[in-house]
C-alpha cells in the first residue's frame, strides 16, 4: 500500500476514475476525470484519502450513504452520484458507443434516455439479524457488510415510504444471523415481497402473516417461490395487460425505461403479423405485441411463461399468443424455425443470445429487435448478425439503473 497524488484521466466501464500510473492504471471509486486526488494505493485499486483539486463536473450526492463518507458505510447501489449529469448521461451513452466500436460497429447512436431519482420499482435488498436490529440495505461494494438505508433516492417513494414496514415484515421472518434477500416489486395493488435465503420455521411463518396483516400496502410475501401470504394478487400492467408475476419474477426495473424499450421494439415491428418473442419472461413485449400480431413467446423459466399465457387467455381483444418453455442457450430456435416469422425480439440475460444470433444469421428474418442489459455481450450479438448482412438501423442506450454503470440498449435491424 502506498499513498500517491495522481490526476485522474477517465471514467473507466465500471464507473471508477482510472488514473494512469508508473506501475500501471489505478481505478479509484468517487473520482472524476481531471481531478487531482490523493489515493491509498493498493495494486491496481486507489482509496480515495483527499481530493485536491476537484472537477467543474462533481456535485453533491443526493444520498447520505453514497461514498466513502457514506452512512452506515458505502452503500454499493449507486457509484456516480458525484458526477453532473451531463458528465454522467454522456458515460453511459459512450458505454454502449465503445462496446460496438471494440466489435467494428459504429452505427449511429441515438442520445441517451434519462432516467430520474424515484423511478426504481423494482429492487433487491439484502437483509441480516443482528443482536440489536435488523439490518435492511445494500451491500457495500465488493463486500459483504450490509448499509443499513434509512432512505433511497432511486427507489419509487412506494418502497421507500414502506421500508419500516419492509424492516418489520424481514425481522418477522430472520430465524437466525444469516444474511438473506429480498426481492420489492412495487405492483398496483401493493408491494411484492420475495425472499430468499432463509429457513423458516412455524413461528417465524405465523409472526410474518400477522406482520403483514398488520400493515397496509403489501400484496404478496413469498419465501423460495413459495407464497406465504398474499392478502391481493400482485398485479402489473404492460399496455393496458394486466399479468400478475409470480414470485420473484424478472421485470424491468423501472416503468419509464420499459415504456421506452417497448416503443422502440412496436415501432420497429410496424405491421409484421407473426412476431417471435425470445426471451419472453411475464411478457413484457409480447403482450403488448399481441395488440397487433400473432406472438410465439420463447422463455425458459415455467412460471413466467404460465403468467404469459394466463394473461394472454384473460385479456380480450388480443391477437393468437402461444407460449414455448425452452433453453435458448442450449437449444436456440433453429433457423427453420425462424423463418415463418416477420420479425423476431430477443431480451436475453446478460450473458447475451450468442447460439441464438447464429441461428437468427441464416433465418433471413426481416425485423429483428435486440433488447439487452449488457453493452458487450449486445455488441457482440449484433456484430453475429451485421456479418450475416443486418443492417443496424438503430441504437438507443436507455438509463434504467440510475448512478450505477449499468445501461440498456435496443438495436434495430433489418434485411
Ligand atoms: C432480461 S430478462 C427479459 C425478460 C422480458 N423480455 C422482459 O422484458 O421482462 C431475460 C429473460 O431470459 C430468461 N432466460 C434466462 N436464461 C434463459 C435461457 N437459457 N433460455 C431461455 N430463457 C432464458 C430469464 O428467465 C428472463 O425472463
Amino acid at each position: 500500500m502506498s499513498t500517491e497524488i495522481v490526476t485522474i484521466g477517465r471514467l473507466g466501464a465500471q464507473g471508477d476514475g482510472i488514473a494512469q500510473t508508473e506501475a500501471g492504471p489505478v481505478y479509484a471509486p468517487f473520482t472524476l476525470p481531471g481531478e487531482l486526488v490523493a489515493l491509498a494505493v493498493n495494486k491496481a485499486h486507489g482509496t480515495l484519502i483527499a481530493l485536491k483539486e476537484a472537477s467543474a463536473q462533481r456535485v453533491e450526492p443526493p444520498c447520505r450513504h453514497f461514498g466513502p463518507e457514506g452512512v452506515n458505510g458505502t452503500c454499493g447501489g449507486c457509484s456516480l452520484q458525484h458526477a453532473a449529469d451531463g458528465l454522467y448521461h454522456a458515460f453511459k451513452r459512450q458505454l454502449v458507443v465503445d462496446a460496438l466500436r471494440a466489435k467494428g460497429l459504429e452505427p449511429e447512436i441515438a442520445p441517451l434516455i434519462i432516467a430520474r431519482p424515484g423511478e426504481r420499482r423494482r429492487v433487491v435488498f439484502t437483509a441480516r439479524r443482528t443482536e440489536k436490529e435488523l439490518l435492511l440495505g445494500f451491500n457495500q461494494a465488493e463486500s459483504h457488510h450490509i448499509v443499513a438505508i434509512g432512505e433511497c433516492p432511486i427507489s419509487s417513494p412506494g418502497i421507500v415510504s414502506r421500508l419500516a414496514t419492509i424492516r418489520k415484515i424481514a425481522s418477522a421472518m430472520a430465524s437466525n444471523a444469516e444474511p438473506f434477500r429480498i426481492t420489492v416489486l412495487e405492483t398496483a395493488t401493493g408491494l411484492d415481497l420475495a425472499f430468499e435465503g432463509i429457513k423458516l420455521g412455524d413461528r417465524q411463518r405465523r409472526a410474518t402473516v400477522e406482520a403483514v396483516l398488520g400493515e397496509r400496502g403489501i400484496a404478496r410475501v413469498s419465501l423460495n417461490g413459495e407464497i406465504i401470504i398474499e392478502p391481493v394478487k400482485p398485479s402489473i400492467d404492460f399496455g393496458g395487460v394486466p399479468v400478475s408475476p409470480p414470485p420473484g419474477a424478472f421485470t424491468q426495473a423501472t416503468r419509464p425505461a420499459e415504456e421506452a424499450m417497448a416503443k422502440l421494439v412496436l415501432n420497429h415491428l410496424g405491421k409484421a403479423k407473426r412476431v417471435a418473442d425470445l426471451f419472453s419472461g411475464i411478457g413484457t413485449f409480447a403482450l403488448r405485441i399481441a395488440r397487433t400480431a400473432r406472438v410465439h413467446a420463447v422463455e425458459g423459466d415455467d412460471k413466467a411463461l404460465k403468467a404469459l399465457d394466463f394473461a394472454a387467455r384473460n385479456t380480450q381483444g388480443l391477437k393468437p399468443v402461444t407460449v414455448e418453455k425452452r433453453d435458448l442457450f442450449r437449444r436456440p430456435m433453429m433457423a427453420q424455425e425462424l423463418k415463418v416469422f416477420d420479425a423476431i425480439v430477443f431480451d436475453p440475460p446478460r450473458a447475451g443470445a450468442e447460439a441464438q444470433c447464429h441461428e437468427l444469421a441464416r433465418s433471413g428474418v426481416k425485423k429483428i429487435a435486440a433488447v439487452s442489459c449488457n453493452p458487450v455481450t449486445l455488441a457482440r450479438d449484433l456484430s453475429i448478425l451485421a456479418s450475416a448482412g443486418y443492417r443496424i438501423t438503430s441504437v438507443t442506450p436507455i438509463d434504467q439503473f440510475l448512478w450505477s454503470a449499468h445501461v440498456e440498449a435496443v438495436a434495430t435491424l433489418e434485411k
